[in-house]
């Protein structure tokens, strides 16, 4: 099998033009096998890219119709889609706010028509997105609902630690109305669900944050444990699922908890993410658990201030690409 990967560089003004044109000349460094990587990009913008690092790259008109080739050093495969106007590293445009939804919805859809096997992402701009008129909050939420699905989870794995959020892009005030019972609930299947059939863990073993200091002491700090969470994870026990705690956060991001887990579930984002960026930055790997595609991202945004630098480092995509080939040569098995 040559997987078929998706590949949209995302912010146009950030550094993912650079990173596709890396990724094209130092693939061997990631996934080793064969792959055939087609960008959803507009071609000039990564040609450009191109010349100002000095490095080749041919790119190849990608024609669905073909049978999957592996990617040739130095080449990408392209699905063109064209900028609005021509972009600048560093310099955020809204005009090309559509250009970048478009790439991603035109991935996802593909990803949905079997035209591809997985979606690899590189970072974009929200803030720019919204500015432009497009209510945005992330790629978790605009491929959950591309998909037309309903509760979709947000995993980044590094090394040996993985963490899976509950809640991911939403303002701190508005965190503890948002963690219901059903949320929790379908959350954690969720992720027990790919914990086991993606990524091949026939018991997989989640540690569950709680989201008070010293999770709510006993009430003391806060009622949302004993009201919603422990007896959440009770009825997910009683179902057969292995779930440590509600434990504090900074008890269970400790090692002797972490080697009970296969992943720890934070409530919020800065309560998760933090910790694994310090274990993993620039090689950790987002995935989305529960939609009926293969999407891994990296682990970084859009990095405006060293755009068009040639500074960008690579080691993340690569993680994501190899991530996303393995998920799908597995789901091929
Ligand atoms: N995957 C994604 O689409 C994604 C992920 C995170 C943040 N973002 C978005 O990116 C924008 C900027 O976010 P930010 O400034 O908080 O984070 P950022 O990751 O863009 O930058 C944080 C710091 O890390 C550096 N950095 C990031 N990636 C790098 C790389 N590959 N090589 C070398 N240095 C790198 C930057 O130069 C900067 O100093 C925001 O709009 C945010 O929402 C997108
Ligand atoms: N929460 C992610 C992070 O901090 O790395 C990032 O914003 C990307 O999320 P999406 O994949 O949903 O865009």
């Amino acid at each position: 099998m040559i997987p078929r990967i998706a590949f949209t560089p995302g912010e146009p003004a950030g550094i993912g033009p650079e990173l596709a044109v890396r990724l094209a000349s130092s693939r061997a460094n990631g996934h080793r096998g064969p792959v055939q990587i087609v960008a959803l990009s507009d071609p000039d913008l990564l040609a450009e890219a191109a010349e100002r690092m000095s490095l080749p790259l041919k790119l190849i008109p990608f024609d669905p119709d073909s049978a999957p080739a592996d990617t040739p050093d130095g080449s990408l495969y392209v699905q063109p889609i064209t900028l609005a106007e021509p972009a600048t590293p560093g310099r955020l445009n809204p005009a090309n706010a559509p250009y970048v939804v478009d790439t991603l919805r035109t991935a996802a859809r593909g990803c949905l028509q079997r035209r591809f096997d997985a979606l690899v992402t590189g970072p974009v701009h929200k803030g720019v997105i919204n500015e432009a008129g497009i209510p945005f909050s992330g790629h978790t939420e605009l491929f959950a609902e591309v998909a037309g699905v309903e509760r979709v989870v947000m995993m980044l794995a590094a090394e040996e630690l993985r963490v899976a959020l509950v809640t991911t892009h939403l303002p701190l005030k508005d965190v503890s109305a948002a963690i219901t019972s059903e949320r929790l609930e379908q959350t954690i299947l969720v992720l027990h669900r790919s914990l086991r059939d993606q990524f091949r863990l026939s018991e997989p073993r989640i540690g569950v944050c709680g989201l008070n200091p010293h999770a709510g002491e006993g009430g003391h700090l806060g009622r949302e444990e004993i009201e919603v969470i422990e007896p959440a994870l009770d009825k997910l026990r009683a179902l057969g699922l292995h779930l440590l705690g509600p434990l504090p956060a900074d008890t269970l991001f400790t090692p002797p908890q972490l080697a009970r887990c296969d992943a720890v579930l934070a409530m919020y984002h800065d309560q998760g993410l933090p910790v694994l960026k310090f274990k993993g930055f620039g090689h950790a790997v987002n995935i989305t658990l529960g939609l009926p595609f293969i999407r891994t991202s990296v682990d970084h945004g859009t990095a405006l201030n060293i755009a068009g630098q040639n500074e960008a480092d690579c080691g993340s995509l690569r993680a994501a690409l190899a991530q996303a080939v393995q998920l799908a040569e597995l789901r091929a098995l």
